[in-house]
């Protein structure tokens, strides 16, 4: 038996024995101490020394929608493969814009000529309506500022100038070389500078974005927030943005949620600055981060449409989005059409989209296990019911069909890949098939009786069985046999 090393947070280092149960465990869960060298990592609570206060957002809940700004021409594009060419972008741009985004991160101009020109484009021609603001990106260095300033000059929509510079003591001591109050120099000059050159261009605001903002210490990031928006002299009509990245999650979203409501109750000007969020989904958990910061004071969410970005990729706005709509609030953004949306995405970024993603992926709506299509079935017949009985259009009615949160009608999406069928699959998954296909409505007892035909079929072949396999079998099961079961293919109705 080997000795392994773990680390919790009131026994940084304990060795166990890696196969052994823990001495503590209840008779319940014998589960046993891994292999995995999981001691090599510290808790957040081990890296950073967080204030302790008590926070108000588990208190709260979310009316309203936040300020959604995609990041999909910058954050997400960063982290592709294949940069999108100028085509591509333009077609990710006016479908933004479609879709109802108001503020739009479109590029980081002194990065690569495409941004640059891209944002060029937006100066020259009015591809971006009146109402929309964009937002350009640029790092703290005065060469990247001129050449972000130049490039947004004769833009006439209102213009974000996001600076950022990454706060964190890992990177502050290994990437910047920069003590506390050197970066706090280095970025009141950055902001000078864009001061100095964009103070005077009326449509123009300014953001700051302290990177790795959730490992700074809180005391550091107020310090270099407040500086910022000293400098630019925030005030409620020309507010700044400062925008406070997970840009690696490490811990559990609750802890996020503390750091959010700190900021929001310690930073000066507070009704000056549009208090923002931008996590990334490095544990899975980006969606909550969002959800629980928004809760804890944030105003405006960055994210990527579908949650491309790097690793594993930014939050996701349209599950963000829609989990307001499935909660009746209000999203803000249109998703009416969503596998148009999907298609651009994909077209665009060169990746596909997961068949279980949240809201769009193509078997999210889709069930194939028997109890689930049983209720959906009786579900979606009650609605219709209740649509005849009360007047009331389907489309407009409540909606509380089990199993299916949203009604996929609302994304454009038929009802047709509803229900699936395989082995996993019961009696009302089959009649609904023939239902909704073929009009043939069979009776309890054909249910019954056809369900172990398909059943069989499916174990024998272990494969989903199509609806006109259905049909088929259906039409060789009752009536392609000799009289005694002809009765059972009179019972079953055509519609
Ligand atoms: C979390 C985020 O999404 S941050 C955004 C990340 N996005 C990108 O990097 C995409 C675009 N980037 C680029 O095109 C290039 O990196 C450029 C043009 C910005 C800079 O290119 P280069 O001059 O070749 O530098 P390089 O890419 O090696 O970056 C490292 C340098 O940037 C410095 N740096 C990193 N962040 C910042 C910042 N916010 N402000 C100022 N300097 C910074 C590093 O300290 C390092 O400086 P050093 O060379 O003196 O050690
Ligand atoms: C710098 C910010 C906005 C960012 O992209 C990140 O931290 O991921």
């Amino acid at each position: 038996m080997t000795t392994r090393t773990t680390s919790s947070s009131a026994h940084p280092t304990i060795s166990t024995p890696a196969g052994d149960v823990p001495a503590d465990a209840p008779a319940w869960n014998r589960q046993r101490h891994s292999q995995m060298p999981s001691h090599r990592y510290r808790d957040v609570f081990h890296r950073l020394e967080l204030p302790e206060f008590s926070h108000g957002w588990a208190d709260r809940r979310i009316t309203r929608a936040p300020l959604w700004v995609p990041v999909d021409l910058r954050d997400g594009n960063q982290a592709l493969a294949e940069p999108m060419d100028p085509a591509r972008k333009r077609r990710f741009f006016d479908l933004l814009v479609a879709m109802g985004y108001k503020e739009i991160e479109v590029g980081y101009p002194s990065a690569s000529r495409t941004d640059h020109d891209f944002v060029r484009l937006l100066a020259r021609e009015r591809i971006a309506p009146p109402d929309v603001t964009v937002v350009v990106f640029t790092p703290a260095r005065a060469d990247l500022i001129a050449r972000t300033v130049e490039s947004v000059r004769g833009i006439r929509n209102p213009v974000v100038i996001h600076l950022y510079m990454a706060t964190a003591p890992a990177w502050r001591d290994t990437v910047l070389g920069l003590t506390r109050r050197q970066q706090i120099d280095h970025v009141r000059g950055a902001a000078a500078e864009i001061l100095r050159l964009a103070g005077d261009l009326e449509n123009v605001r300014f953001q700051f974005s302290p990177e790795v903002f959730n490992l700074t210490e809180p005391g550091h990031v107020i310090e270099v927030c407040d500086t910022v928006t000293e400098l630019w002299q925030a005030t409620p009509d020309r507010p700044v943005v400062l925008n406070l990245p997970a840009t690696v999650e490490v811990a559990t979203p609750n802890v996020y949620a503390d750091q959010i409501e700190y900021m929001h109750r310690h930073l000066d000007r507070r009704d000056s600055v549009i208090l923002s969020v931008h996590p990334h989904n490095d544990r899975g958990t980006g969606i909550a981060c969002a959800e629980l910061a928004v809760l804890a004071g944030a105003q405006r969410v960055e994210g990527c449409v579908f949650g491309n970005g790097e690793r594993t990729g930014n939050v996701d706005i349209a599950t963000l989005a829609l989990n307001l709509h499935a909660q009746g609030v209000d999203p803000m953004i249109d998703f009416s059409d969503i596998d148009e949306i999907r298609r651009v995405v994909e077209d665009c970024n060169r990746i596909e989209v997961h068949p279980r993603h949240p809201y769009v992926g193509d078997l999210v709506h889709t069930a194939f296990s028997g109890t689930h299509q049983d209720a959906i079935r009786k579900g979606l017949a009650a609605h219709r019911a209740r649509a005849a009985e009360t007047g009331v259009p389907e489309g407009e009615l409540a909606w509380d069909v089990p199993y299916l949160p949203i009604d996929p009608a609302d994304l454009g999406r038929s009802y047709e890949a509803v229900i699936r069928v395989n082995s996993q699959s019961g009696k009302g998954g089959i009649a609904y098939l023939l239902e909704t296909g073929f009009g043939i409505a069979l009776d309890r007892q054909q249910q019954i009786e056809f369900a172990r035909v398909v059943q069989e079929h499916t174990d024998t072949t272990g494969r989903e069985i199509t609806a006109e396999e259905l049909r088929a079998l259906y039409t060789e099961t009752f009536t392609g046999r000799s009289s005694g079961s002809a009765d059972s293919a009179d019972r079953a109705c055509m519609k």
